[in-house]
């Protein structure tokens, strides 16, 4: 409904806020137009290339998108997508369809979401129900849609390495060839994992002949670039100067992620706001990037069993209170019998306890290096925290379990 002309000003909802203008510009799952895409020229142009097939009436070709996480590849892709749209040649009719294999992990539920996208029931006369069909039956839709409407049709399968078999990317791949379809499919399969193709059968990557694309994660400059392009996302004046600078200098610390660098932007706001500051300021960025920090780990520490809580404690409490940041494994075990003790846990014998380590060394959360200490002294290991050691402890402090060490 349009506002009122007569509304009446109620001191119980705030007149707006005062430092964002429009925050939506910094939501994770915004797709922001064109002028405000960054650095991807040489991304968008191959990709469109080849996909070019499709706007004159022809079959494009399949591409494999690889990179680190927020790199741009979805958004390249759906930009792309949408431009071939637009671009279509005269009675060249395109669709378009955009697959998150996270949500859609299973070959039936990729296809029936895959028809339900690309149907038009007005256009079509056909139903796809959300549920309740065989998965060759969801197939069989699909195709009947493809042909009653389009001449070539555009998928993205976004986090394709989900998907928990590869038929989907097979029958797609296929379904020209095999007479299912009277027009075209390309498929833009995206991934993080580099070795996604090689992991496929022999079937399937006969079927899925590909072109791949690159996307290099983005530097410091990039990152202030995009952010600078959503700085209308805060009111007037309010950003101070250094703030783009710090958040982009962050992100691109971690492998140059542009959701990582908008996260922090939006976060810093969030802080500020809270704080019922006037402006946005570097001491909120660095609150931002902490509170990013912690929720990385909040969600990797915060899943572990009480017994890694306890290494990791344990690790933690040396990195802060004793000279260093690498410690031999036998000075932390000292110190995880202590946290035991102090905590009435069971101690795990010395070689379950380099199990324990070695595990969050995978998951990230500490870095174990070999050290020799000559001939009489044999090979060591050292383990350090790969992230700040307070916000690592804040975050097992908050396990009710562990939380009676914080008055050791
Ligand atoms: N070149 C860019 N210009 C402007 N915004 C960008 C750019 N690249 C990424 N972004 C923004 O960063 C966020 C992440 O981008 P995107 O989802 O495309 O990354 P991704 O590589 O697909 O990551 P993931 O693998 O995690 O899905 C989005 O909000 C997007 O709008």
């Amino acid at each position: 409904m349009a506002p009122d002309s007569s509304s009446i000003d109620d001191p119980l909802f705030d007149a707006g806020h005062h430092i964002f203008a429009n925050k939506d510009l910094l939501k994770t799952g915004h797709v922001p137009e064109a002028d405000r895409i960054v650095g991807r020229d040489e991304e968008i142009s191959k990709l469109a290339t080849r996909l070019n097939g499709a706007v004159h009436g022809y079959s494009p070709e399949n591409v494999m998108v690889y990179g680190k996480t927020g790199t741009g590849k979805s958004l390249v892709s759906r930009h792309v997508c949408q431009r071939a749209r637009n671009a279509a040649q005269d009675g060249v009719t395109i669709g378009t369809a955009y697959v998150d294999c996270a949500e859609d992990d299973t070959e039936t539920q990729a296809v029936s979401s895959l028809a339900a996208k690309l149907n038009d029931e007005a256009e079509t006369g056909i139903s796809v129900p959300h549920t309740g069909l065989s998965t060759s039956k969801y197939y069989k839709l699909l195709w009947e849609t493809l042909d009653a409407q389009y001449d070539s049709t555009i998928v993205v399968l976004d986090e394709v390495d989900l998907m928990d078999d590869d038929s989907v990317l097979m029958k797609l791949s296929r379904a020209e060839e095999a007479g299912k379809i009277t027009g075209s499919i390309g498929i833009i399969a995206i991934s993080n994992k580099i070795q996604y193709i090689d992991d496929l059968n022999e079937r399937v990557k006969s079927s899925f002949q590909h072109k791949e694309l690159f996307f290099k994660p983005y530097d410091a400059n990039q990152l202030r670039e995009i952010m600078y392009n959503r700085r209308d996302a805060f009111r007037e004046g309010v950003l101070s100067e250094d703030v783009i600078p710090l958040s982009a200098a962050f992100a691109a610390q971690e492998h140059g992620d542009a959701r990582k660098a908008i996260d922090i932007l939006r976060h810093a706001g969030e802080v500020a706001f809270e704080e019922e500051a006037d402006t946005v300021r570097e001491h909120h960025v660095r609150q931002a990037q902490q509170h990013a920090e912690k929720d990385r780990f909040r969600e990797l520490v915060s899943g572990a069993p009480t017994q890694a809580k306890a290494a990791l404690l344990a690790l933690t409490e040396l990195s802060i209170n004793a000279s260093g940041d690498a410690f031999l494994t036998s000075q932390v075990y000292d110190q995880y019998e202590r946290v035991c003790e102090f905590l009435d846990m069971d101690v795990l014998s010395v070689r379950r306890f380099r199990d324990i380590l070695k595990e969050q060394a995978f998951l990230g959360v500490v870095e174990i290096e070999k050290i020799n200490k000559g001939s009489a002294g044999g090979i060591h290991l050292q383990n350090r925290l790969i992230e700040d050691a307070q916000v690592v402890r804040e975050t097992i402090l908050e396990d009710a379990r562990m939380g009676d060490w914080a008055s050791e």
